[in-house]
């Protein structure tokens, strides 16, 4: 038995934002951690890989996992469907790893209702400005104007559920953002690792006062 459950580690933003690449570092800093890839209907973009970037699967079996409760959240984002396979959540979390999300808001809240007895950890990342994440979106390289027009004109839906998550980060400079979510995920992993050993250390303290008084 592990000596705590894996967290649940969330990140949401506008796309653009630049979840994706603070994922992949955050990945190449902590190899335990475990990335949640998703399954989704769109197309993969030219140098996605196939079970490493998403499931690129079909509208039919996507809604027989959703129907078979293989999801363990799904929503339609940018006119597709996007979801996280609840099998490989729940085997790294029950072997103490910690799994990293980057889905939307819908995924978000479903993730903090689901009942899978691990902590959520949330993080939202805003863009320093709308004609940065814009411009971030075109530099990509990899959406067609209308793609981008689209989540551009989606952007303040995202951003407007800012202030459900634990915490907010403006992605200005990317190696500062990176500090950060590595602080805010440190301090989290403590804050979790210590709690039963508290309640004993508090319980003890109480015996100690109450002998002593
Ligand atoms: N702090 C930053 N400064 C400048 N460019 C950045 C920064 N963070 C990310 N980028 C760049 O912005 C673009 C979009 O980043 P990324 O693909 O990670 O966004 P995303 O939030 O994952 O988007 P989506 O939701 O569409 O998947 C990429 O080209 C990335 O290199
Ligand atoms: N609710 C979920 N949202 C997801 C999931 N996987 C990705 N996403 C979000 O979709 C948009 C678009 O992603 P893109 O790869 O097409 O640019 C972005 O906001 C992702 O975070 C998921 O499993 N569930």
């Amino acid at each position: 038995m592990p000596e705590r459950r894996g967290l649940l580690v969330i990140l949401s933003s506008p796309s653009g934002a630049g979840k994706s690449t603070l994922a992949r570092r955050l990945m190449s800093w902590d190899a335990s951690l475990k990335f949640s890839v998703s399954a989704t209907t769109r197309v993969a973009r030219p140098g996605e890989l196939e079970g490493q970037d998403y499931y690129f699967v079909s509208e039919e079996k996507f809604r027989r996992w959703v129907k078979d409760g293989e999801l363990l959240e799904h929503a339609h984002v940018f006119g597709n469907n996007y979801g996280s396979p609840r099998g490989p959540v729940q085997e790294a979390i029950d072997a103490g790893r910690d799994v990293l999300f980057d889905i939307d808001w819908q995924g978000a809240q479903q993730i903090q209702k689901s009942a899978l007895g691990s902590h959520t950890l949330s993080i939202f990342i805003l863009p320093p400005s709308i004609v940065e994440l814009r411009r971030r979106l075109i530099s990509r390289g990899q959406d067609t104007a209308d793609t981008i027009a689209k989540r551009m004109r989606k952007s303040w839906d995202e951003i407007s559920h800012w202030d459900g998550y634990d915490y907010v980060i403006v992605n200005d400079d990317l190696t500062e953002t990176e500090e950060k979510l590595k602080t805010i995920i440190r301090a989290e992993r403590m804050r979790v690792a210590q709690q039963p050993r508290l309640l004993d250390h508090v319980r003890k303290l109480q015996n100690e006062f109450e002998d002593l008084t």
